[in-house]
């Protein structure tokens, strides 16, 4: 049996291939040309060489390599790989490198129609192979990120019983209820250090999908390891199984959780309170848990229960704040203003602006204004109305009264906006269109330079398109959105819409938690993390219309938050790792997951050179 290497021609045929048009040059069989700049002086070093464990620790030969994908390199192993590891014979004789696997990955991606067949053909990459699947991501962030993420995820998680292939993740159903830690003993890998669980109750703003929800934290846990750089063995998605009151899926004959209405009260805290206790009994005390998409009563409740005894944080109520509250920075750059000469009109109370809200507050607050005065700058319309103390329709419960004002009673945001004239218009209540022509027009006329954030997802949300956004307000808006939309060229001039989601946040405050051991996370972090994002915008970008930095430099970015936020911690005595480390930068930097493929061939190994050479 022979080996064969694929020649320049061969390489330069896949590279002129109609499918392979828009792919990036890569040196072929070379080194690929990074276009992560972090790694652009040096590589970081490997994690401690996780594979070569597993292949010395549990002797893993022969076909079963392939089929993990940790292990699998696919036809990237090379001849003494194969022969040494039993496995020669089991591939195609020819031997590409990864940048040619990503050229295939690509092309196979771009041949398919429909964003959820590239989701499902994603999803059976990172099951076969995780390094390319991970290479091609960050590689292609701008192209793939829409598709593992919002908005296909949001369509994925709608069929998730129907394309569901292989099990991904740990599914704790509440009818298991006290054998919680037996379950997650049952998880593969023992250094388990963040875990995004949601129990499906509002799923993006699709509402309650139950444990179809599973792929939001799969979802995220790819991005944590894709724009992070966090290993995806340190990453635990988690769906907690306490029923749905989805009628359709109830219904559903290719439903995959159990078919009962939703467990609350005592019983679904008890569960929720298991869950906690087990995570820290089975992986630590340090581990990082991201709550994500549970309903807006339970968000609220159980982020204040475990805030000060766990580590963790609550992304769509301070993940969406942070990234929020980042885009108002940076658009003050535009309009000229001190964020404390804003008024702030929210549409919807729900977990996101609440948030959004309480950290504009803490942000003012930082500036030297009252907490007082800096609520009166913060104004909501929730589906009763904008929120206003004794209006009759009532409804002004838990955390929506710090921000209810005296006013008289108005019943829509057209009319709110009149009313109070704002100079940001921020939506996350998932009525989509609830930003109308009129209400465009409105803001373009109090405001020069009106901010617009229309921040629902997924893109079938939103509040209004960017198109929408720039055309009624003659291009002179700041816009985000939650989830991405094109390009917009308007009267001459192309706007390129900032993407307002906490995908901006999240990795990079996880990074920083996790290598640090921070205990617990303040909304500090979060405003801390709020700060470092709205750093890194340059004034290009915001000629631009962004008031976020590209997607490309969404690793640096991360890298960034970290940093800042180990700073932070360690400042305030909340990092638990020493000894604290004295170049935060460098040591996170050290841990990044590398998706380079290791050699199985130990360095002492002596092999007659030819031998890999040969056709
Ligand atoms: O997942 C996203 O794109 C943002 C988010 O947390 C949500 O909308 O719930
Ligand atoms: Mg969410």
């Amino acid at each position: 049996m022979m080996a064969l290497k694929i020649g320049p021609d061969v390489a330069k045929r896949i590279l002129n291939s109609s499918y392979c048009k828009r792919l990036t040059p890569c040196t072929v069989g070379g080194f690929h040309q990074s276009s992560l700049t972090m790694h652009k002086n040096k590589p970081p070093a490997p994690l401690p060489t996780a594979q070569k464990e597993l292949i010395n620790n549990s002797k893993v030969r022969g076909i079963d390599i392939l089929r993990d994908p940790k292990l699998n390199k696919g036809q990237a192993f090379t001849l003494k790989e194969r022969q040494l590891m039993g496995i020669h014979g089991l591939l195609p004789p020819c031997i590409i490198t990864q940048d040619q696997q990503m050229i295939r990955v690509m092309s196979n991606i771009r041949k398919r129609t429909s964003d959820v067949d590239k989701y499902i053909y994603l999803l059976a990459l990172m099951d076969r192979n995780e390094r390319l699947f991970y290479r091609s991501l960050i590689e292609h962030v701008e192209e793939l990120m829409p598709i593992v993420y919002t908005p296909t995820v949001g369509k994925a998680c709608q069929e998730y019983g129907l394309l569901y292939r292989r099990p991904r993740g740990l599914f704790l159903s509440i009818k298991d209820a006290g054998h919680l830690y037996q379950m997650m003993c049952n998880w593969p890998e023992k250094d388990v250090k963040a875990i995004v669980v949601t129990d499906g109750e509002r799923i993006l703003g699709l509402g309650d999908l139950g444990v179809y929800g599973m792929g939001i934290p799969v979802g995220k846990l790819s991005l944590y390891t894709a724009l992070g750089g966090i290993a995806p063995h340190h990453c635990l998605p988690i769906a907690l199984d306490v029923g749905t009151n989805n009628q359709k899926l109830l219904d559903d004959p290719l439903y995959i959780g159990a078919q009962m209405n939703r467990v609350t009260g005592e019983k679904y805290d008890a569960f929720i309170d298991e869950f906690m206790e087990s995570v820290v009994k089975r992986f630590g005390r340090s581990t990082l848990v991201q709550f994500e998409d549970f309903g807006n009563n339970n968000a609220f409740r159980l982020l204040e229960k475990y805030r000060y005894t766990y580590c963790t944080f609550n992304d769509d109520i301070q993940g969406t704040a942070a990234v929020a509250a980042s885009g108002v920075f940076s658009s003050l750059r535009i309009t000229g203003k001190k964020l404390s000469d804003n008024v702030f009109l929210m549409q919807g109370a729900g977990e996101a602006n609440i948030g959004i809200g309480n950290l504009l507050a803490l942000a003012m607050q930082a500036e030297g204004t009252s907490r007082k005065e800096a609520l009166s700058k913060i104004w909501m319309v929730d589906s009763k109305g904008l929120i206003v103390n004794n209006r009759p329709k009532g409804g002004i419960s838990g955390h929506k009264k710090d921000f209810a004002k005296d006013h008289k009673p108005v019943d829509t945001l057209e009319e709110a906006v009149r009313a109070i004239k704002p100079t940001a218009l921020i939506g996350a209540a998932a009525i989509p269109g609830a930003f109308t022509k009129q209400i465009l027009h409105d803001m373009a006329k109090f405001n020069e330079r009106p901010i617009i954030f229309a921040l629902s997802n997924p893109t079938s949300m939103a509040e209004c398109t960017a198109q929408e956004a720039y055309r009624e307000t003659d291009g002179r808006c700041v816009f985000a959105s939650g989830s991405p939309f094109d390009a917009v060229t308007y009267k001459g001039k192309t706007f390129y819409p900032g993407q307002g989601n906490n995908s901006y946040i999240f990795p990079g405050v996880a990074l920083g938690i996790i290598t640090c051991k921070v205990r617990h996370v303040p909304d500090e972090i979060f405003l801390q993390a709020a700060q470092s994002l709205a750093k890194l915008v340059s004034n290009q970008d915001l000629e631009e219309g962004r008031v976020y930095p590209p997607l490309n430099q969404i690793r640096d970015v991360s890298l960034q938050i970290a940093t800042d936020v180990a700073e932070y911690a360690y400042k305030n005595k909340l990092a638990s790792y020493y000894p604290e480390p004295p170049n935060k930068r460098e040591f996170i930097w050290q841990q990044l997951y590398s998706t380079d493929y290791e050699s199985y061939v130990p360095e002492t190994w002596s092999w007659p050179d030819q031998t890999d050479q040969q056709l």
